[in-house]
């Protein structure tokens, strides 16, 4: 049976009671069928399985979309007790920050100061204070984080390793519709209009995978790219950008990183693929 906490002390006696290896998949709800991999792979992984479920506004910039956020709560324990999750950790924010905004927070230096860093000032600060926090409640052997948020997983993954925080970092690859939009809670922001419009990242990132295994070198990934994403004028471009696999500057040959973000309509949506640059034709 899947139990249900909402106060911390709730989720330390719960916790308790799981014997054996545990997997955390961190989430803020509005659960789809990306989030059930996650919690697949971590029911893969461990004896027991956590899922939090926290809308944080320490990751919401002013004019995002806190307010706004899909909060579907009963339908996102469903689909934990679905996926065979033991426990979901569902706190409200006075249980998470009793004080408020907390005086302590994890900043992100290097690789999260550019891309999402520099389009949401402060994200990757509540994002790296949100997960320290959960993972000390949770108390997890691994944690689990989509892909989907590339970016957000290589920081998260710095996190770990620089404080020495004893927990395994896994990535999940990112579920896709059948036309290749990368599933997101935010999609359902999107009207039918804006919805064809949102196969243009994924289609852009495609190209760029094309360019670079023809050898047109990362100038041709981007060129390739850019040409889908110019041809979509609902799309409004914030970044696209080829990195290597760390989200450092691009090689010139082998495994590389193309990521996009843009704002199609009212919603801003990520996506990113791993490619590899042939050597230059
Ligand atoms: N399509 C997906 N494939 C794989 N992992 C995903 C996918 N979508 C979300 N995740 C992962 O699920 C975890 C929780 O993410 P979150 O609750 O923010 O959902 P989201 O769909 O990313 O929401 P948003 O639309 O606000 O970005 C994160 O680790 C995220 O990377
Ligand atoms: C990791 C996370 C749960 C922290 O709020 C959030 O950024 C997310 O859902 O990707
Ligand atoms: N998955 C990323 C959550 C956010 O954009 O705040």
């Amino acid at each position: 049976m899947t139990r249900l906490a909402h106060r911390r002390a709730d989720l330390a006696a719960a916790r308790a009671a799981l014997p054996g290896t545990v997997a955390v998949v961190m989430t803020m709800g509005a659960l789809h069928e990306g989030h059930a991999a996650l919690l697949r792979a971590a029911r893969a992984g461990a004896d027991h399985v956590v899922a939090t479920v926290f809308v944080n506004p320490l990751q919401f910039g002013p004019g995002e979309d806190f307010d706004r956020y899909p909060r579907t709560l009963d339908a996102d324990v469903a689909i934990c007790a679905r996926e065979g999750a033991d426990l979901v950790f569902a706190p409200n924010a006075a249980e998470l920050y009793p004080a408020g905004r907390p005086a302590t927070a994890v900043t992100a230096g290097p690789p999260g100061d550019v891309l999402e860093g520099a389009s949401r000032p402060g994200f990757f600060t509540g994002v790296l204070t949100v997960v320290c926090k959960l993972l000390q409640l949770t108390r997890p052997h691994r944690a689990l984080f989509g892909e989907k948020d590339y970016q957000q997983l290589t920081v998260i993954r710095r996190m770990v390793a620089d404080l020495d925080l004893p927990v395994k970092v896994v990535g999940v690859p990112t579920v896709r519709e059948p036309d290749g939009l990368a599933l997101s809670s935010r999609n359902r922001y999107l009207g039918a209009e804006d919805r064809r419009a949102a196969r243009c990242l994924s289609g852009a990132l495609r190209a760029g995978i094309d360019a670079g295994a023809a050898g047109g070198g990362g100038d041709g990934v981007l060129a390739a790219a850019r040409a889908v994403l110019d041809a979509t004028p609902a799309a409004a471009l914030d970044y696209l950008a080829l990195t290597d696999p760390d989200l450092g500057p691009a090689p010139p040959a082998g495994p590389a990183r193309l990521l996009v973000a843009a704002r199609v309509g009212g919603t801003r949506l990520i996506d990113n693929v791993p490619l590899d640059l042939a050597p230059r034709r």
